[in-house]
């Protein structure tokens, strides 16, 4: 029966709005309906609201303990973050006043390098994953640094805050400017193998930074790595053209900056790579080929003055495709701002050739939800309602008196709303936010 509970956890059901995105449609709105969850979190059944009677009987619930949503509440896929340096959050809302490449060398590496201090990991970590789970984000893709215990660390505090998580350990053997900050090839191959699947909603990613912090013997290594172990697979790709221009010519045998990656098999349908502004039509068919995806994070993107990524032409060529913060270089942790940031892209692209297909809300709002969830190979688990995936929901309440229709209540949150919007968190049937003391329940 759905109550047999082993997990601590109890079924729960709840009735009222439920807004999602389907393959098929951007947005779909479901109004009374009715969706339980069994207690391993995953959505058991969803149905009409008036078949409450019928659906209690069938799923073995009591009416009276259903959770009835208020009219100015509504359900959603909780935001999936597929790029974010959890190191990073602590300048994060500074130092944006240098390109990429300086960026890293002035800021990004001298804090990075500080996270051996486990004391100091922990109280960034805890803040970053608390910070992010308030704002919706029930899935994020991190990186962290170049250190094992730390990253591992990051892995635990996901994990006891609940939230569904990526953690890659950065590995890079090449760092001119902050000479400490590196390993050796070995280090970096010996470590990466160390992470485990320790927690249930953790997951390791092999994590080269980006091609420019690898000698090729590395990239090759961790793509092995990510082969034999079948592992998950991240980095950054094309984000800004002195960065591009320098790719190649450290990698003059590759056609390409993608080519580079390929070549070490580092491209493959678990593979996400950060930002891709200045990929080719030739690169964007590769990523389509070997199924990779790529993390859109427009704030970065402006905040460094990278680029621009033309979205349409990415989905035009069937390339899977989500949101990321991309925290540091991205000043705002919550995936809100990274749907404003992808919108105002969206139509600065547009400003400049009227021929640009804008994105709509309903299309971002996707990218944010079930695009994620694609570009990270968690679509059989998360990104929307449909049975049999994990119950990764925010509840949001927009108090709006007299009662607009709820295609503007989302359009109105995505560009409004913020945490306090965001009443209840739940990932994979767990109520994670508002947080609660550990309990020996
Ligand atoms: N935005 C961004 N791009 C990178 N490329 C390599 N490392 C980084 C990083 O930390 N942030
Ligand atoms: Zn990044």
């Amino acid at each position: 029966t759905p109550y047999r509970n082993t997990t601590n956890r109890r079924a729960l059901q709840c009735k009222g709005t439920f807004i999602h995105s389907t393959q098929k449609t951007a947005l779909q709105i479901l109004e009374d309906e009715l969706l339980g969850v069994d207690t391993d979190g995953k959505i058991a059944f969803t149905g009409r609201g008036t078949e409450l009677v019928r659906l209690s009987q069938t799923f073995g619930f009591s009416p009276t303990e259903v959770i009835q949503l208020a009219k100015h509440e509504f359900f959603m896929p909780g935001l999936v973050d597929t790029h974010i340096h959890a190191c990073q959050y602590s300048y994060a809302g500074t130092a944006l006043d240098m390109p990429l490449l300086q960026w890293l060398n002035t800021y990004t590496f001298p804090v990075e390098s500080h996270f051996k201090d486990l004391q100091f990991a922990h109280k960034v970590y805890s803040q970053v994953v608390k910070r992010t789970l308030r704002n919706g984000t029930t899935t994020a893709c991190y990186f962290a640094t170049i250190h094992t215990d730390a990253s591992l660390l990051l892995g635990k505090i996901a994990n006891d805050f609940g939230q569904r998580a990526f953690v890659g350990k950065v590995c890079m053997d090449r760092n001119d400017s902050v000479k400490h900050y590196k390993e050796t090839n070995q280090e970096s191959q010996e470590e990466t193998s160390l992470l485990k699947r320790k927690y249930p909603l953790v997951r390791p990613v092999v994590t080269p930074r980006f091609a420019l912090s690898c000698t090729g013997a590395l990239l090759g290594q961790l793509g092995a790595i990510a082969k034999n172990n079948n592992l998950h697979i991240q980095s950054h790709i094309s984000e800004n053209v002195e960065e591009v221009n320098l790719v190649k010519k450290m990698f003059p045998d590759s056609e390409s900056y993608t080519d580079v990656y390929l070549k070490h098999n580092l491209l493959t349908d678990k593979t996400v790579m950060a930002h891709g502004c200045y990929l080719s039509d030739e690169e964007l068919v590769l990523f389509r080929e070997t199924g990779a995806s790529l993390a859109h994070c427009p704030n970065s993107n402006i905040s460094l003055c990278s680029g621009m990524l033309n979205v349409r032409n990415v989905l035009n060529h069937k390339v899977k495709l989500g949101l990321g913060t991309d925290v540091a270089g991205g000043y705002s942790a919550s995936m809100l701002d990274a749907v404003r940031r992808a919108l105002d892209t969206s139509k600065i692209l547009t400003i400049q050739n009227p021929e640009y297909k804008t994105l709509s809300f309903e299309e971002v709002f996707r990218l944010a939800t079930l695009g994620g969830s694609q570009a990270l190979s968690l679509d059989d688990q998360t990104g929307n309602f449909e049975v049999g995936k994990d119950f990764d929901a925010l509840r949001v309440n927009v108090a709006a008196p007299g009662g607009p229709i709820d295609l503007i209540i989302l359009e109105k949150f995505l560009n409004l709303g913020d945490d306090r919007n965001i009443a209840e968190v739940f990932v994979a049937g767990k109520k994670v936010v508002p947080f609660t003391e550990p309990t020996t329940e």
